[in-house]
């Protein structure tokens, strides 16, 4: 589905992630896991096209960016805009609609389950700021089913909610896994990882691991992990070859 080639990614070329060579293929249900900083983030803007690659490039094989999802992490998401949680459910219909086209009754279904799915049955009319950190997740989440996307990128989901709202969140993506959607998410918490990711990418500005997660989450790894992150603090100016 996705092929990184000898990518490298980062900012005013202060690489960070060197020379990734690594795939993504349709089914996985990976886990994308590093230390802060590591560039899982940055991994995710790079395959949605919003940070551009310093060298190297990814390959899309049988998706295009409309068949992509992305779910950023909800500090990035501002919740003070006047909209109801029907309505901003409904802003994830955008790609179908344009911006003018008014919501069928069709669509105004698909909200309402999207929206029972995620156990917010009854929150259409709440505004966004009178939900809770946890029920604006699930709303978070409820937007994007409604888009039945091929590739879910989702940017540490599960950060400041409870246990049972991740309990919840995993089951909605275990549902949409189960429907052919290819899953990648940022995870930091690596019980979570094992129980719930069959495989994980682990990174530490370069790749370190690939594979089933028991085996990438290795004290070894993990260790490796940790001591390319303290040593990168301060990284280089990427060298870059010209012809
Ligand atoms: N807009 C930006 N401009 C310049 N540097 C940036 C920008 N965004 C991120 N960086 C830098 O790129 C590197 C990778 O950041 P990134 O956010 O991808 O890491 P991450 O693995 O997602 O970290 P975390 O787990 O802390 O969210 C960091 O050194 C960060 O400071």
């Amino acid at each position: 589905m996705l092929r990184f080639e000898n990518l490298t990614i980062g900012y005013d070329r202060h690489p960070a992630v060197h020379h990734l060579n690594a795939h993504i293929a349709k089914g996985d249900f990976l886990a994308l896991v590093g230390p802060n900083g590591a560039g899982k983030s940055t991994l995710l803007k790079t395959i949605l096209g919003h940070v551009l690659p310093i060298e190297g490039h990814v390959e899309f094989n049988g998706i295009v960016k409309s068949d992509i999802s992305y779910l950023p992490q909800s500090s990035a998401v501002d919740r003070r805009f006047p909209m109801t949680v029907g309505q901003f459910t409904g802003t994830g219909l955008w790609y179908e609609n344009g911006p003018f086209k008014r919501i069928t009754a069709d669509q105004r279904e698909r909200i309402q389950l999207a929206l029972a799915k995620v156990g917010l049955k009854g929150f259409e009319k709440r505004t966004l700021n009178a939900l809770s950190g946890g029920q604006f997740q699930r709303l978070l989440f409820a937007r994007k089913l409604i888009q039945n996307a091929q590739l879910l990128l989702l940017d540490e989901p599960f950060s400041a909610v409870d246990e049972a709202t991740i309990e919840d969140l995993m089951q909605v993506l275990i549902e949409q896994h189960q429907a052919g959607a290819t899953i990648v998410a940022v995870v930091h918490n690596s019980d979570l990882v094992r129980r719930y990711f069959p495989q994980t990418m682990l990174l530490s500005r370069e790749l370190i691991a690939h594979g089933p997660s028991n085996e990438v989450l290795s004290a070894d790894n993990i260790n490796k992990a940790n001591s390319v992150a303290l040593g990168a603090i301060h990284a280089e100016v990427c060298e870059v070859k010209h012809d």
